[in-house]
């Protein structure tokens, strides 16, 4: 089932902000400022930042390279947890008119945009992360959300038909991304050693949203998020930057560093469930968006899970030896129960899921 087909009675409706940032407000609303932004974790500025790890995957399926490109694979998901994917096998067209499309989408008056909003209650469409009280802080952002994966759960009533190639260009990024997520499961399994099949074929029927983020400029960019800190509840999400300006921050020794945009590269981070699978041996890194006074930027993020059956936990081969699993093993299903039930006590679901030795 995921998440998507759940229902949400404890969703607070909350301002558009694409609208707000049109008032020339000089200074953004209580309900937007944060007081953790800088806090005692220092941002790297942006010119200073490491790369984050670059990894080739024309290198990783060639056998005369594969094993070096493993190794720094391996390296990339144990220092990082994020790293940018080029020779993905994904056309520039594709990204190209997908970003166009998106970008057009959101341009689109508020009335037009507001025929694919989200329904109360429910989680697809047109709008903002749910929010579960007056007191939550809100992201400066907005966002359309898309279940394009199994394809018997696309939910057409929130796919805009304007711009009118918008639907197609999502159908072919949604093909071709879900192809680049099967094969990054195989390589991630390789380069732990653990049996690859299984895993892979539980992506063949995975689950798969799209998040069309829509970070419009801010009066008072340093007082708020785009995202707030937070790690994906999936196997990996797979981003495209559509924008030239840096945004995505990850949090890595104590400091948020960007990650950068390259054009055509596709940023990959692990979420919960690759840090399950591999039993702690990698962690889904903790990152967030931030915003800038004059540009708008715009990112197109596709969470990637098994099918909904599918048992999510540490891989046999890596609790053998001595080693105990520091996870529990459960569905895709009751991960998304637990997630609901952890949001709502205010307590991160990976907590409720590891086994305290
Ligand atoms: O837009 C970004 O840079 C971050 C997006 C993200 O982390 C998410 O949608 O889960
Ligand atoms: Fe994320």
């Amino acid at each position: 089932m995921g998440l998507e087909s759940k229902k949400f009675e404890w969703t607070l409706p909350v301002p558009n902000v694409q609208e707000l940032s049109t008032q020339q407000l000089e200074t953004v609303p209580a309900r937007f400022v944060r007081d953790d932004v800088c806090g005692v974790i220092n941002t790297v500025p942006s010119d200073d930042c490491l790369p984050v790890p670059l990894i080739d995957m024309s290198k990783l399926a060639n056998p005369e390279f594969q094993e070096l490109e493993l190794q720094k694979l391996r390296s990339a998901c144990k220092d990082w947890g994020i790293f940018q994917l080029i020779n993905h096998g994904m056309s520039d067209e594709i990204l190209r008119n997908t970003s166009k499309e998106v970008l057009e989408f959101f341009q689109l008056p508020l009335t037009e945009k507001n025929r694919w909003k989200q329904k109360p209650g429910r989680f697809e469409g047109y709008g903002q992360i749910l929010v579960a009280s007056e007191e939550a802080k809100l992201d400066w952002n907005d966002m359309l959300l898309l279940t394009t994966h199994p394809i018997q759960n696309r939910e057409l009533e929130f796919w805009p038909e304007n711009p009118p190639k918008l639907r197609e260009y999502l159908d072919k990024y949604s093909e071709d991304i879900k192809q680049v997520a099967i094969n990054l499961t195989r390589f991630f399994a390789m380069g732990l050693a653990i049996e690859g099949q299984e895993l892979c074929e539980a992506f063949q029927e995975g689950g798969f949203r799209v998040k069309m983020n829509y970070y419009p400029p801010c009066p008072q960019p340093e007082k708020v998020l785009g995202l707030k800190q937070h790690t994906d509840s999936s196997m990996f999400n797979l981003l495209l930057d559509c924008s030239i300006t840096p945004g995505l921050q990850v949090l890595k020794d104590g400091h948020w560093y960007f990650v950068k945009p390259i054009d055509g590269a596709i940023v990959a981070n692990l979420g919960l469930f690759a840090e399950m699978v591999s039993n702690g041996i990698y962690k889904a890194p903790l990152h967030r968006a931030v915003v800038n006074n004059s540009q708008t930027r715009i990112s197109i993020v596709t969470a990637c899970l098994p099918n909904s059956s599918f048992n999510v936990g540490p891989a046999k081969e890596l609790t053998k030896a001595g080693t105990p699993p520091l996870y529990k093993t459960v569905t895709v299903d009751e991960f998304f129960s637990m997630f609901l039930q952890s949001k709502k006590l205010g307590v991160p679901v990976i907590d409720t899921l590891k086994i305290s030795c």
